[in-house]
């Protein structure tokens, strides 16, 4: 039986997908490439709305994007859309804006498709005791180096204990997180997550650990692995 305390909070998904996907190289942006019978995209916003929690999604888009509208989605009630900014952040605000009234944000990107129902469900648990929200994150496991600027040479290694891999979803009270991210873009900060708004802003968001195979489909060898974790995940040949 369901009771008070198991509903769920108000959650809003925002999910950035306005960006051309310089680095995949593809003819087209690489939240569009298909893995089995579905774009990246569709497969991203699939593992959000497999959730119970989750049942409004805003998909940030290029003002260029052709591709969209072709999609069974462009014609999903739970799912709106509106235009992205010049940078993932600019994006993310955009969405953000659009909102009218929820309690959380969940902001994932579209190119990440392998994400994980146990890895959603334990990010959004943090709705349940946090004030401040949190993201998924993988811990760092090889060593890391920083190199000489400007040239392909070490510098010095870094020191890998306490250092992950920021990923996405991530989720933070919808009211707190457009604060941060309009006063740190306002101010000229680089914000290349919404966690590094929150910290510019003075939080600590929690880390969630999760999957290593929760990647961000960026370059062009990353297609053929994402492909790879679906079809271990689903037990099906995507081709
Ligand atoms: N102005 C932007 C830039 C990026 N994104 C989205 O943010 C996510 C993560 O960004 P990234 O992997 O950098 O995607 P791109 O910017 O498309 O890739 P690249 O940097 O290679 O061009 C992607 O889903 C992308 O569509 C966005 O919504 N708006
Ligand atoms: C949000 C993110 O995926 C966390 O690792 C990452 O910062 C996105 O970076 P990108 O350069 O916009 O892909």
């Amino acid at each position: 039986m369901t009771t008070i305390t198991d509903a769920w909070p108000d959650i809003i998904a925002v999910v950035p997908a306005a960006g051309i996907g310089s680095r995949m190289q593809s003819g087209r942006p690489k939240q569009y490439l298909t893995i089995g019978q579905s774009t990246i995209l569709e497969h991203s916003i699939a593992s959000l709305l497999a959730h119970p929690a989750i049942n409004r999604v805003i998909v940030v888009l290029s003002p260029d994007d052709n591709y969209f509208q072709q999609l069974p989605l462009a014609n999903d009630s739970r799912i709106h859309t509106v235009t992205g900014g010049k940078q993932r952040a600019d994006s993310v605000l955009a969405g953000l804006q659009a909102v009218e009234q929820a309690d959380w944000a969940l902001v994932h990107d579209a190119a990440r498709p392998c994400l994980a129902a146990e890895d959603l469900s334990r990010l959004l648990s943090l709705c349940r005791h946090s004030r401040v929200g949190g993201i998924l994150a993988a811990p760092v496991c090889d060593t890391m180096k920083r190199s000489e600027p400007g040239k392909d040479a070490i510098a010095h290694t870094v020191e890998r204990e306490a250092l992950w891999h920021a990923l996405t979803p991530q989720l933070f009270p919808l009211a707190l997180l457009r604060q941060c991210l309009e006063r740190a873009l306002h101010e000229g900060a680089i914000i290349t997550d919404e966690a590094s708004a929150l910290e510019y802003c003075g939080y600590h968001p929690e880390l969630i650990a999760g999957r290593s195979d929760n990647i961000k489909v960026t370059r062009p060898e990353d297609l053929a692995l994402a492909a790879f974790y679906l079809t271990q995940r689903h037990n099906k040949e995507y081709a």
